[in-house]
């Protein structure tokens, strides 16, 4: 039987409880928002399907728990991941200001020349905006990563998000032999496969 998938990249999310992680992973998985919190337990993950470049990308998006006290738990995952959503709540400023803790945590647990992505979540929410998208922007430079917006609420840039990290993993793990075909890049994503979702939990 033929696979149903070219490529499997596994993406981590980590951030300050309350951010919007699973509300973003649920987004993009599911198509679906909850108003109700429920922090995350220990670490959870679900599947989607994208089409990118022409090939079928299955993306296992790892949910971690934002709470110091799972941390121990949740570091153990960096080094499997190909790629990392560092996520801060745009209303939070604390939250963007640890950043720079949860970088300083890809580079002591994750494997090296990971891809990382920061994304400033709750972009709906301008009224009560902390954090002004100049201040990320310069954070993202610095690291020489990409940076987006983003609302789990109302879907803004969540499928861009995914799609832009897993075309960079795309890209450096087949580079040459697509630079070889000539292809020009594409962000183009398209779902394939919305409930092919799974879940799991440790506590
Ligand atoms: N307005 C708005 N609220 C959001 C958005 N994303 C998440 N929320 C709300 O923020 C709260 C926390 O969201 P979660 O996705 O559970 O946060 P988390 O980062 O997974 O938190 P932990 O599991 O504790 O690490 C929930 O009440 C969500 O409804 C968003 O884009 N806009």
């Amino acid at each position: 039987m033929a696979k149903a998938y070219d490529h499997l990249f596994k993406l981590l999310l980590i951030g300050d409880s309350g951010v919007g992680k699973t509300c973003l992973i649920i987004r993009f998985a599911e198509d679906n928002f909850n108003n109700t919190y429920i922090s995350t337990i220990g670490i959870d993950f679900k599947i989607r399907t994208v089409d990118i470049e022409g090939k079928k990308i299955k993306l296992q998006v790892w949910d971690t728990a934002g709470q110091e006290r799972f941390k121990t738990i949740t570091t153990a995952y960096y080094r499997g991941a190909m790629g990392i959503i560092l996520v801060y709540d745009i209303t939070d400023e604390k939250s963007f200001e640890n950043i720079q803790n949860w970088m300083k945590s890809i580079k002591e647990n994750a494997s090296a020349g990971v891809e990382r992505l920061l994304l400033g979540n709750k972009c709906d929410m301008e009224a009560k905006r902390k954090v002004q998208k100049e201040q990320a922007d310069k954070l993202a430079r610095e690291h020489g990563i990409r940076f987006f917006e983003t609302s789990a609420k109302s879907s803004m840039n969540v499928d861009e998000a995914f799609s832009s990290l897993a075309r960079d993993i795309l890209l450096k793990s087949g580079g040459r032999r697509l630079k070889n075909n000539n292809k020009p890049p594409s962000t183009d994503l398209k779902t394939c496969d919305k409930k092919n979702t799974n879940k799991c939990s440790l506590a």
